[in-house]
């Protein structure tokens, strides 16, 4: 079916009260809400495409009013157009000669970015098969083609299509392997992180994340009170969300390091490379990695980040850095360098998202599971038409047509901020 012009762009600001129970909660966003700038396009052939941006809380209507913005340059192309040369579609959302003084590429303009292009994406994963070239022809290769040609990028998933139908076997019987963050935000209790720990173990979980970077002590007790829990096998992470100056974050792991961390997340500010360059080499004797990404702000960011080993541990976002068009550039970089990706997920709608994303890794990228896993966070799910499906710790691969970003509609209209039933009833507490 010709998909048509594109007609029609809506964005709504949706936040959940997810602060009422510090669910999501660390050391640096001790209430957030989770939230979405959540658009749909709709073309005049009666298509939709669903996208959406991931946010907490304050700031939604800032990042609602960016896609906003961007809204006179998608109105009037088709999907068509902007598929036979996805590259300049995305040059001309991220390089308008006017607005890209507010990003380029970074912060709130790109977050916008990153709602409408997951729409666009969702529109066109209707429509199946694309080869290495296709993809190859997505990506924009401005800034990191000193470490990325685009003909290593083709030659990458070229040699990815070898033994990819046995691999989609795989995913399709066993599912991605997934971690846990759900057990042990900051703001849980004691009580809490033991009841949900030993429920997660009871469910098949390996691999559990623990909010740390507040106060020391605390992260001790918790550390110790989840690693008894666990055992000597299974994975620990720990994840600071930027709390510390990089001799404090050196200091605070070493002082962690008893409790034998993967990798420890974003232990500083998510602008500084070499800063996590010093804090990977200090704490590579220890065996402890360092995982960044989440808010990261582009693929040139990541490409300093690989050529600095700054990062052992790849963390992409599906709706922080441009997009399918982005996310490709920073899946292949990783490969390239030979690092492992481990993304972003949880809030709403990430993990819908980047499962998708982290599946096309393993089947088409990296092609191994080596020192891989996907986080999952269990807060949300059911406010979407196809939410993830968790198996024994591993997420199953979607299997309807799309991005699985299509919200349910009274979902939709009863979070939407102020004046959705939720926060209505809320405000007249
Ligand atoms: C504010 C978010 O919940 C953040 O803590 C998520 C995060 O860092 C993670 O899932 O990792
Ligand atoms: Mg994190």
């Amino acid at each position: 079916m010709p998909s048509g012009k594109i007609c029609g762009l809506t964005v709504k600001d949706v936040r959940f009260p997810t602060s009422l129970e510090q669910h999501g909660s660390d050391a640096m966003h001790t209430d957030p809400d989770y939230s979405a700038a959540y658009v749909i396009i709709e073309t005049d052939s009666g298509m939709r495409g669903f996208g959406l941006t991931f946010t907490v809380g304050r700031g939604t209507e800032i990042v609602v009013c960016a896609v906003e913005a961007l809204r006179p340059l998608v109105l009037g192309k088709s999907l068509d157009e902007i598929t036979a040369d996805f590259r300049s579609f995305y040059r001309l959302l991220t390089s308008d000669g006017q607005m890209r003084w507010v990003g380029p590429e970074k912060g709130v303009i790109h977050l916008a970015t990153a709602a409408v292009l997951n729409a666009v994406w969702d529109l066109w994963a209707r429509a199946e098969g694309k080869e290495p070239e296709k993809l190859v022809s997505c990506i924009d290769f401005r800034y990191i083609s000193d470490a990325l040609t685009e003909e290593e990028a083709l030659d990458i998933l070229h040699k990815g299509q070898e033994g990819k139908q046995q691999r989609e076997e795989d995913m399709l019987r066993e599912g991605y392997p997934a971690y846990t963050t759900s057990c042990a935000w900051l703001g849980y209790t004691d009580q809490q992180l033991t009841q949900l720990c030993s429920k997660a173990l009871a469910d098949g979980w390996t691999a559990f994340k623990v909010k740390v970077g507040a106060e020391l002590d605390d992260d001790i007790r918790r550390c110790r009170l989840i690693r008894q829990m666990i055992g000597p096998e299974k994975f620990l992470m720990i994840d600071a969300n930027q709390r510390w100056d990089v001799g404090e974050a050196v200091a605070w792991v070493t002082h962690l390091s008893e409790f034998q961390p993967l990798w420890v997340e974003e232990p500083t500010s998510p602008d500084d490379i070499l800063g996590h360059a010093h804090i990977s080499k200090a704490l590579a004797p220890l065996g402890i990695g360092v995982a960044s990404g989440e808010q990261c702000h582009n693929r040139v960011m990541f490409k300093q980040f690989l050529q600095a080993s700054a990062l052992q541990f790849v963390q992409i976002d599906s709706c922080r850095v441009g997009s399918v068009n982005e996310n490709l550039a920073i899946l292949i970089m990783a490969s390239k360098f030979n690092v492992p990706v481990c993304p972003h997920a949880g809030g709403v709608g990430l993990c819908e998202l980047v499962q998708h994303l982290i599946l096309f890794d393993y089947i088409c990228v990296s092609t191994s599971l080596d020192k891989r896993m996907c986080e999952y966070v269990d807060h949300l799910h059911e406010h979407f038409k196809n939410p993830t499906l968790i198996r024994n710790a591993h997420y199953m691969p979607p299997v309807v047509p799309g991005f699985s970003s299509e919200m349910v509609e009274s979902s939709v209209d009863k979070h939407t901020y102020p004046h959705g039933e939720v926060w209505r009833s809320m405000n007249q507490l």
